[in-house]
């Protein structure tokens, strides 16, 4: 039985729904061991009837046998494992790689087989050493002569050892010399018991095989055996062939990044300043959170709550309460506390510490012939941080802190802090147990200075219940200082301190915290890090853009590779791969030039305005830069989506005859 079958084969083109016939009715069949040359006039269909052999049309009539098995042209799959086991091209035009070295080009064919790495490459070396190119291996195809192009065309096309070569026009291009060389190789091809079929249109060159076939207008008319087919040689163990590996599609699509380094180079830069905009805007964000935190941290303990009498019994916002703290001086009865509800916040769950304290609504200080007017005095308890006093201690026992603001009226701007220490008179009105005003007045001593924003007049505990029971008033707490077990209870804590009600179900008291204050600027922080990270998602998205249109540019540059790694036996899949492979790592390697950039710049900035705040304004966590990796590839990889379907979807031939 024939290798090689063909059974009845008519083929016609379409040119505006009109046929013309090319092939009609190619009845023959070949063995292995033959070099057949195929002659005919120009436009004969010759290349026509060798891509319906080679499995790369599958728009004809008729039949097609290889080694007993008939090929269903139908089944795109089982072409390409044709293609890839059985089949080796050569062209006139040598269709080489040409971003691919010699070697490179070789093992493209030799990576849809088994054999392993180390094997691969010793095949591709042993190959090119039988074609003359051993010292040629490392050089890129535009540096071979033609006769050199076309012998690495052949290595190529014997590296998955197929059992058929076939060669348009393999002479075509080359001189006397050349074509000899070439010839005296394919001979050499036969001889190891393969079938070669050549296209040519040369007399001599056909005169070389071992038969001729003659086709003349779409039909076979002449077919003279030259020569016996060569004999079989007794050990016929081929190469297994396999599909392309991803691997293998990722390591080629690095070569090509490579061999245009410059432009992919801009392209990655371009793609990694969007990205670098993303990580910055974020890392900026986490470090004006974490600055303002810190900084409000700093002045007053994050898991104090500050409790009140809520006068209304209705809910209320925390600027609702302290609005109504002007009723300690209209009528600083309704704000005091029960020692009732004192004992429910003491037995709340979460909580730490509660620290009674008396709020007082206006005071007056004279020091020497100075006298001053304050608008709130309160006990010290520990949700004021030590921080805020600038100069001086908290206050002892006899002792009262002031604010700087107090000093500098009660003496100079120049020597305010000279007060520290000294006795000043301080006199203010509170209540006695009946309601009745009551003055209260007595010397003490100024143990320090607050900044007044965040720690206002006070005297601390003993000192402050003293002065209330020497003087017959009442010592009722007007405000409780909640602490929370931890930073994560502060809003639940305050939360049910807010829904503690009394027996008509009315709220009792209200809660002012930090940590709420702190979350309406974090959130006014993190709004403004996610609109300027949007913005920075504009500049992805126009990297996005580049990278579509650059696929696009390289789907068209690389047409012609397109169809030689389908002839060689790539799939739809494969072609797919080659360009979100590429893609890919364009977005990997931006992302990772894009934390270089994010990292320098991040350095400089936090080191430019370290003296200023002492803090690092830009903060890049573990998060981000994971965040900054998957994004650069989800991006670059649906990015390449259309241009790779684009190139998927080329037919073999046309991409082939592209220039
Ligand atoms: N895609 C196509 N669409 C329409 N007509 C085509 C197409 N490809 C080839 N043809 C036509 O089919 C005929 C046969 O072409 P083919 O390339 O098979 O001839 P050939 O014998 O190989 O010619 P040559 O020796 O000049 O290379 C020609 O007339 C050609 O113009």
């Amino acid at each position: 039985m024939a290798f090689l079958t063909l059974k009845n084969i008519k083929k016609s083109y379409y040119v505006d729904k009109e046929a013309f016939p090319v092939l009609k009715g190619i009845d023959l069949s070949f063995d292995r061991g033959e070099f057949v040359s195929i002659l005919g006039e120009s436009g004969g269909g010759k290349s026509t009837l060798m891509n319906i052999i080679g499995g790369l049309d599958r728009q004809f009539e008729g039949q097609v046998t290889v080694d007993g098995q008939v090929l269903d042209h139908s089944k795109e799959r089982q072409l390409d494992d044709y293609r890839r086991s059985t089949v080796g091209y050569i062209y006139q035009s040598y269709n080489l790689i040409s971003h691919l070295t010699v070697l490179d080009n070789v093992l493209v064919a030799l990576d849809m087989t088994t054999l392993s790495r180390e094997s691969r490459r010793q095949r591709a070396l042993q190959l090119l050493d039988q074609v003359g190119l051993s010292d040629q291996v490392n050089k890129h195809p535009n540096h071979l002569s033609g006769g050199q192009k076309q012998r690495v065309a052949i290595a190529r096309a014997l590296a998955s050892d197929p059992q058929m070569i076939i060669a348009d026009e393999p002479t075509g291009a080359l001189d006397a010399e050349n074509t000899q060389e070439v010839l005296s190789i394919l001979d050499g091809i036969a001889r190891d018991g393969k079938l070669v079929i050549a296209v040519t249109h040369s007399q001599e060159v056909a005169n070389h095989g071992t038969r001729i076939v003659h086709l003349a207008d779409g039909k076979i008319d002449g077919d003279v055996k030259l020569k016996d087919p060569y004999p079989l040689p007794q050990d016929t163990t081929n190469l297994q062939a396999r599909p392309l590996p991803a691997t293998a599609a990722y390591r080629t699509s690095f070569k090509h990044l490579m061999y245009n380094f410059w432009r992919n180079s801009l392209i990655m830069l371009g793609t990694a300043i969007g990205i670098f905009a993303v990580i910055l805007f974020t890392g900026l964000g986490n470090g004006v959170n974490g600055y303002i935190q810190d900084q409000i941290n700093s002045m007053a303990n994050p898991r104090a709550i500050t409790v009140f009498r809520n006068p209304s019994g209705k809910k209320m916002s925390q600027e609702q309460l302290q609005a109504s703290l002007q009723n300690l001086s209209a009528d600083p009865e309704s704000m005091f506390i029960s020692d009732h509800d004192i004992q429910r916040l003491r037995n709340l769950s979460d909580v730490d510490r509660v620290e009674t304290g008396v709020m007082v609504p206006g005071f007056r200080l004279s020091y020497r012939n100075m006298q001053q007017s304050g608008t709130t005095m309160t006990t010290w308890n520990h949700s004021v941080t030590t921080s805020s006093i600038k100069q001086g201690h908290r206050p002892g026992n006899g002792e009262i802190l002031l604010t700087k603001q107090q000093a500098i009226q009660l003496t100079s701007a120049k020597k305010y802090k000279s007060i520290i220490g000294k006795v000043v008179h301080l006199n203010f009105n509170w209540i006695d147990k009946n309601g009745k005003p009551v003055q209260i007045s007595s010397d003490v001593k100024v143990s320090g200075l607050s900044d007044g924003a965040s720690a206002s007049t006070s005297l601390n505990h003993a000192t402050m219940f003293k002065l209330l029971r020497d003087n017959d008033a009442t010592t009722r707490a007007n405000y409780v200082a909640v602490f929370a077990s931890n930073l994560n209870n502060v809003q639940t804590v305050s939360n049910k301190i807010d829904n503690m009600r009394d027996n008509n179900n009315r709220r009792i008291l209200g809660t002012v915290t930090v940590g709420s204050v702190l979350k309406t600027l974090n959130t006014y922080v993190h709004l403004a890090s996610t609109i300027l990270a949007a913005i920075a998602g504009i500049s992805l998205l126009v990297s996005a853009l580049m990278i579509i249109v650059t696929m696009y540019m390289s789907v068209s540059e690389r047409t012609k590779e397109i169809g030689i790694l389908r002839a060689l036996g790539e799939r739809k899949k494969d072609i797919r791969r080659l360009f979100t492979s590429e893609s890919i790592l364009i977005g990997f390697f931006s992302a990772i030039l894009a934390l270089v950039i994010s990292f320098v710049v991040t350095f400089s900035l936090n080191h430019a305005l370290y003296h200023l705040i002492k803090y690092n304004i830009v903060q890049i966590t573990a998060g981000n830069i994971i965040f900054a990796f998957v994004i650069a590839i989800i991006i670059s990889f649906i990015a390449a989506l259309l241009p790779a379907r684009r190139a998927a979807k080329l037919n073999p031939i046309d991409a082939l005859a592209a220039d």
